[in-house]
């Protein structure tokens, strides 16, 4: 039995999705997997029986995921299963930042009494806002929110613009045609009346918005950030506010430096927060566990190749290593020398990292163990498993 240790709030759907006959969860023993949301990683030592980290939701910058790869640790994430959910706040992002609902609200909820309806009605001309039909909104990253929010937002009136160098066959086919793609951030900064922005938080997104981005944009644009935080340059950003540059900022991350300010509006994280999008993440992450610790395929991983094969033999062994000239060779002679034939074999990599899975055609435990150890004292491999 594996043990998974999670963290945070994970769906009871998606705990009970976790196969019972390779489970436990949550007993305190050595842990196996993590299953996770935005708990931050980069601080805890990660323990060296962990096998896979399982993050239900889409950013993986509280994992550190260098290091997991490093150590032979699969990370996984959840792509497009909180996306809708995601979609729905920045509507909201859009719609509170252009009609005064947030103060109107907190202001009539101090009136009481039974003249409250007429106090309402003269009240209502401090609250008058603006419509975003019509309007140009850009999105900065066309990923499985991103074009949620495009096709959204273009069937609210907005005119949409996207700007993704990146840009995947899956948002080729999910994207509307309405929506008029750009080859320059400059392009689009110069033309949005909103700003959206929907990458991935890594060295290279850390501030991505800053004082040189915001100068290129129309005076009084309004920028949304639903990604994280630190995409955004506060420094530049609060002083654009200032100067009336920029309008409002709605954020869904609480920074100690933008908040209590008129023009900025802050949510606490929650544009994961459904229940569908909760239930929805903390399923497929179980999946990809229980697939992952039955067979050794792996799916929705962000640090290992994907690999499914149809396991061939009684034992299976996956070996995690570098990517690098002639490692299949080594593997395979290694065999070769124990006289075993190989049923399956499957070698495939990713960026710094491969994964060689072999189903070999031998019923000896103690004899696979053996060739398990000898595969691991082979330099550049970090992990082998051994399954069945
Ligand atoms: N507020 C919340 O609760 C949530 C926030 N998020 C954040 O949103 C981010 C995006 O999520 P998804 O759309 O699901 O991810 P995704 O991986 O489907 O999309 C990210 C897109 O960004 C693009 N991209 C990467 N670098 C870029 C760059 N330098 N310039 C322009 N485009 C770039 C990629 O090509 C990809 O199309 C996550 O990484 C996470 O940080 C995600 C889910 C919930
Ligand atoms: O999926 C993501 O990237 C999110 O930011 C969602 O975070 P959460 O799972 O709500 O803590």
């Amino acid at each position: 039995m594996y043990e998974v240790k999670s963290y945070n709030n994970i769906a009871k759907v998606g705990l009970e999705q976790l196969d019972k006959n390779l489970f436990t969860v949550d007993t305190g023993a050595e842990a196996s997997a993590y299953l996770i949301r935005s708990e931050n990683l980069h601080d805890v030592e990660l323990p060296s029986h962990l096998k896979a980290i399982a993050r239900a939701g889409a950013g993986v910058n509280n994992i550190p995921v260098d290091e997991a790869s490093e150590r032979g640790i699969v990370v996984f994430n959840t792509p497009g299963a909180n996306a809708n959910a995601v979609k729905e706040a920045v509507l909201t992002g859009l719609l509170v930042a252009t009609r005064g609902y947030i103060p109107a609200s907190a202001w009539i909820q101090t009136q009481a009494g039974s003249e409250v309806g007429k106090t309402a009605e003269k009240g209502k001309k401090n609250y008058a806002g603006t419509e975003i039909s019509g309007k140009r909104l850009g999105i900065i990253g066309l990923g499985a929110i991103g074009v949620m929010v495009a096709n959204a937002a273009n069937s609210l009136g907005m005119e949409v613009v996207g700007f993704d160098p990146f840009v995947s066959v899956d948002t080729a086919w999910k994207i509307s045609r309405a929506i008029k793609r750009v080859n320059s951030l400059e392009e689009l900064l110069a033309q949005v009346d909103f700003l959206t922005i929907h990458v991935p938080f890594t060295s290279e997104t850390k501030g991505y918005i800053s004082s040189e981005q915001i100068a290129q944009m129309k005076d009084g644009a309004v920028i949304l950030n639903f990604a994280r935080g630190e995409l955004v340059d506060n420094t530049a950003l609060l002083s654009a506010i200032d100067s009336g540059k920029i309008a409002k900022y709605v954020t869904d991350f609480a920074m100690e430096e933008i908040m209590n300010k008129e023009q900025v509006i802050v949510f606490p994280h929650l544009g994961a927060s459904t229940e569908e999008a909760e239930e929805n993440c903390a399923v497929m992450a179980a999946e990809t566990l229980n697939l992952y610790f039955k067979t050794g395929e792996i799916r929705n991983s962000v640090n290992f190749p994907s690999i499914s094969v149809h396991q061939k033999a009684p034992y299976r062994l996956v070996a995690f290593h570098r990517n690098v000239p002639n490692m299949l060779g080594q593997i395979s002679t290694l065999v070769a020398k124990h006289d075993i034939n190989i049923a399956e074999l499957v070698n495939r990599s990713k960026e710094d990292y491969a994964v060689t899975m072999l189903d070999l055609e031998e019923g000896d435990r103690t004899v696979v163990e053996q060739i398990k150890s000898e595969l691991e004292a082979i330099e550049h491999i970090i992990r082998v498993r051994l399954i069945g």
